[in-house]
């Protein structure tokens, strides 16, 4: 697998761990030396039970919906970048950032921005999003994967071995 659809499969991996049933969108950092340094996808904020924020799009009182509340996929992968920055770094999306998460993109110093989907291209958001990355000098590109689906199987580095699991360690 080519690296680039690697890290685009990394940040879709990510979404489906969404519980956005409407929109799953992942995010992937990778540095210079080609790791991956953050990974974030669309959710609640950290300690919200489940169920007590709206995940409704429409309804007419914003506060009943759930655009107040979530935390965009491009933020949770920078909010969980596992080294002392992302300055220089290139973020994988699967969907194209949104004006708020470009500002934070801008801000943490991330270099390339590579997108998948452009579905609300039309939107106020993204246009505002493509006029800071001009002015900012950061390029977006999109990057479609040569295949489809990527299929993990488990059982494909070792055989048998999903079927077959070895015992568990004694526990005492
Ligand atoms: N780049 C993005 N990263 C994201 O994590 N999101 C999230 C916010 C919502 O949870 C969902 C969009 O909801 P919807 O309007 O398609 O039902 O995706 C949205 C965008 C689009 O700008
Ligand atoms: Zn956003």
């Amino acid at each position: 697998m080519e690296d680039q659809e690697y890290f685009m499969a990394v940040a879709f991996l990510a979404a489906k761990q969404s519980p956005d049933t409407n929109s799953k969108v992942g995010a992937c950092i990778v540095n210079t030396e080609k790791k991956i340094v953050g990974i974030g996808y669309n959710r609640m904020p950290i300690g919200c039970p489940a169920g007590s924020l709206p995940w409704a799009r429409d309804n007419v009182d914003p506060l009943n919906n759930k655009y107040m509340y979530v935390c965009h996929a491009e933020l949770n992968a920078i909010m969980n970048k596992n080294s002392a920055d992302v300055k220089g770094c290139t973020i994988y999306v699967s969907l194209f950032p949104c004006n708020e998460c470009t500002k934070i993109i801008i801000q943490s110093g991330i270099k390339d921005v590579i997108y998948l989907s452009d579905k609300y291209h039309n939107k106020t958001e993204v246009i505002a999003s493509k006029r800071m990355l001009d002015l900012a000098g950061i390029p977006y590109r999109h990057f479609r994967p040569s295949s489809r689906k990527i299929v993990i199987d488990f059982d494909e580095i070792e055989p048998g071995l999903f079927d077959n699991p070895p015992a568990d360690p004694p526990t005492d």
